[in-house]
């Protein structure tokens, strides 16, 4: 959303001043759209779009806002205030606290205007790109097999779960428009994007104008898991763990204060976004709960096939075999494929040496360096699309922006791109609806999820190809020291 509109500025102020009267602690100030004479609600394209600003100079620490416990929306306050809606949910004790929060916001919206949430309601976006959203157009643009997998095990996990909420569902009696299966979507990307933990509720809480601010990945300021060498044992590891728990406290619950509070994690000028780290994740992930990606994360992960025996020799977890965003190996990386190259009659005797990040020797890092890189060389040779393509298809993609009519766009871009996916081209799959304006916002949702998937794999072959070439370099360095 874009609040340079003059009704999208109308409906935020109305939001601001519900919060206001429900004791979130913002006051009208210099700034019309002012939270406070601290922050303000801005627009900050290519950085999450709507989100908060700085309004004066903040100081790490700071205390930046408080939403008192009344004004957040839980499980539990949609039940206090409706004993049908109470007494409902008392046959479907199965159901997950997630389900149940997802049924209690459907029904809180079923309420329109007569719910005290209501001017909350009305600001949130009204779709996702979470990956439980995608269709097999998107899920199929993914490319790679484990992120194709994710997708299609979180469509088939909401599926499951809508199912089975449906029959409380029924017995509420929503509206039909909210007993379907987009609906229940709509509603899993509201409580997967938005939603705050709370230590009372698995489910969490929603969190009115708390929800406005936009994301920054914690960042790594020790490089020591970066760096294979330095990086001498497992409680390295652990170290890192705890340095990252110390760093998510940018938000939080306090009793205390019996209110969600938030503090600057860092200095800000005038103008500068406020960001907050809602956890560390991988662009996957990312786009599985929040459905965005970061062009630079530092803790992306990305995967490449391994043999079986590499994950068998060692006791690493699958999870941590991962090549980091710079094309690095990731530690456990390197000790499971130091290990997996070194002769099984020597895994006893100098297998420790691998364990503790140290090189076996010249040969095995060259054997290993060798196996990753022509690993990597495959990968990128199998994919249906190269690097420069998917790039192309970005650039397209962002400049239907410019054009006044998206059919002239979408046959444009059709001519370009047609039967690069064969008969599953999703701009023939745009180009058939019928050219309505409901089917024109659609279209452009489809198109962003597309873009976001066509993004998401272009990443991962980036990083894949600067493994490739730290690998190429390595090999090269290794080899000459050996010579001189
Ligand atoms: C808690 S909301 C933040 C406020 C949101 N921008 C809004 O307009 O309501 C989280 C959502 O904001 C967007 N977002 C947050 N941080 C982002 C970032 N760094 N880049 C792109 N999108 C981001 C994603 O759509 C995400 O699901």
């Amino acid at each position: 959303m874009n609040p340079s509109s003059e009704a999208e500025e109308g409906g935020l102020k109305r939001l601001l001043k519900w919060a206001a009267e429900h004791g979130v602690e913002v006051s009208e100030s210099c700034s019309s759209l002012g939270l406070g004479h601290s922050l303000g609600v801005s627009y900050f394209p290519g950085a999450g779009g709507r989100g908060v600003a700085a309004l004066r100079p903040l100081t790490k620490g700071d205390l930046l806002l408080k939403v008192p416990k009344y004004a957040l929306i839980t499980t539990h306050s949609l039940i206090s205030i409706c004993e049908t809606l109470s007494l409902a949910l008392k046959p479907h004790l199965f159901l997950s606290p997630t389900q149940v929060f997802t049924v209690c916001l459907l029904y809180e919206i079923n309420k329109g205007k007569s719910s005290p949430w209501h001017p909350y309601f009305l600001h949130l976006p009204r779709s996702y790109s979470i990956l439980a959203a995608f269709g097999e157009l998107e899920t199929q643009a993914l490319q790679v097999d484990y992120a194709i997998w994710a997708a299609q095990k979180a469509i088939s996990k909401a599926k499951y779960e809508w199912k089975q909420a449906s029959t409380l569902m029924k017995e509420l009696k929503l509206k039909p428009p909210l007993l379907t299966f987009r609906a229940w979507i709509w509603a899993t990307g509201t409580i997967s994007s938005r939603t705050l933990h709370v230590p009372w509720d698995e489910a969490g809480c929603l969190c009115p104008v708390g929800d406005l601010f936009n994301y920054a990945a914690p960042t790594e300021e020790s490089d020591c898991f970066e760096d294979v060498d330095n990086c001498k044992n497992e409680y390295a590891k652990d170290d890192l763990d705890m340095h990252h728990s110390q760093r998510l406290t940018d938000g939080g619950y306090e009793e205390d204060a019996a209110a969600y509070c938030f503090y600057a994690k860092k200095n800000y000028n005038v103008g500068e976004q406020v960001l907050l780290s809602y956890g560390t994740y991988t662009n996957l992930e990312l786009l599985e709960h929040y459905g965005f990606l970061l062009e630079d994360n530092p803790n992306e992960k990305v995967f490449i096939p391994l043999e079986p025996d590499m994950h068998s020799l060692s006791c690493w977890l699958k999870d941590s075999l991962y090549i980091h965003q710079n094309g690095r190996p990731s530690f456990a990386m390197m000790c499971a494929l130091r290990l997996w190259a070194t002769p099984s009659y020597q895994r006893k005797s100098i297998g420790h040496l691998a364990y503790t990040g140290c090189q076996i020797s010249k040969d095995n890092d060259t054997l290993v360096m060798k196996w990753i890189a022509k690993k990597c060389d495959a990968v990128l040779k199998e994919m249906p699309t190269a690097i420069e393509e998917d790039k192309s298809l970005v650039h397209l993609i962002d400049k239907m922006e410019e054009y006044e009519n998206p059919w002239e766009w979408l046959k444009e871009a059709g001519a370009i791109f047609a039967g690069e996916f064969g008969s599953n081209n999703i701009l023939k799959a745009a180009l058939v609806v019928e050219r309505d304006e409901t089917a024109l916002v659609r279209t452009k949702m489809l198109i962003d999820r597309w873009k976001l998937a066509v993004q998401w794999r272009l990443m991962y072959k980036t990083v894949v190809a600067r493994c490739f070439s730290y690998c190429t370099e390595t090999i090269n360095s290794l080899s000459a020291t050996s010579i001189s």
